[in-house]
């Protein structure tokens, strides 16, 4: 898929917090065969993880960086962010995150719309993380994002698709743009059913991070990703609410 020009293979794309260790979490990059990383400015540049140590761990995995302003809960203090990713990572992409509510992590999106409007006019390629609301997704489009990231539910909460009635409204009225289910994803069989929606890819951190099995988790998330895709490109067969036997009956067996 195409990127504000840049061509990315991979649909799966994974966060770096939460891991039990750094040498799990570049493991897990490597298992997920991912080439997009989300890293948190505000989180992990302080001591706790390590500072210039996560940032060459990092850098070491050979992967793109997508920024991300998470935990920020102002236009300003997103804004501001951004900045100071652009210049650490040589990157203008930044996935905007606006927190808007304490205890379900949900975007504020007149709060985004307002970010993104700043910081596409000052040349940053905008990866929104939003609801999956259509009239905000309009005007992110309109403020000059060219994907959007709606989530899938509250970030950590691993409950999967929510609302699978606003999702596949996205898709269908944004044919040509790319969305990218954000957060709240908690297994495979979630991310599957995004990609069977035709959503172009996926973004979770917390599925991964915190199962038993980083790793192993991590390569089932990428198989679910690709059997979901190819799920969607084989173009699945709609729901019925009339039973239809798979085998036709050609004539009765005669048993005497
Ligand atoms: C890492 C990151 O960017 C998160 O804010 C993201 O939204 C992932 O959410 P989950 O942890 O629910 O997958």
């Amino acid at each position: 898929m195409n990127l504000y020009g840049i061509e990315v293979a991979s649909r799966l794309w994974l966060g770096t917090a939460r891991y039990p260790s750094p040498a799990i979490l570049g493991d897990a990059v490597r298992a997920s065969g991912t080439d997009i990383v989300t890293v948190s400015l505000r989180r992990e540049s302080g001591t706790q993880r390590g500072g210039q140590d996560f940032w060459s761990i990092i850098r070491g995995l050979g992967v793109r960086v997508l920024p991300n302003t998470a935990g920020c809960h102002s236009v300003k203090e997103a804004v501001t962010t951004a900045q100071m990713a652009r210049d650490i990572f040589q990157t203008s992409w930044i996935k905007l995150e606006v927190i808007g509510e304490v205890d379900t992590l949900q975007p504020d999106v007149f709060g985004l719309v307002e970010a993104a409007n700043v910081l596409c006019a000052d040349g940053f390629e905008v990866f929104p993380y939003t609801t999956d609301d259509l009239v905000v997704a309009e005007r992110l489009l309109e403020a000059g994002c060219r994907v959007l990231m709606p989530w899938g539910a509250p970030i950590g909460t691993g409950m999967g698709l929510n609302n699978l009635f606003g999702l596949r409204a996205l898709r269908a009225h944004f044919p040509e743009v790319p969305l990218i289910v954000d957060a709240g994803i908690g297994r495979p069989s979630h991310a599957a059913a995004a990609m069977e929606l035709g959503y172009d890819g996926v973004l979770l951190n917390t599925a991964v991070a915190m199962a038993g099995d980083p790793v192993v988790m991590a390569g089932a998330f990428a198989q679910a990703v690709e059997a979901g895709r190819a799920a969607f490109l084989a173009q699945p067969m709609e729901c019925r609410d009339i039973a239809t036997p798979s085998t036709p009956l050609l004539g009765k067996a005669w048993l005497e």
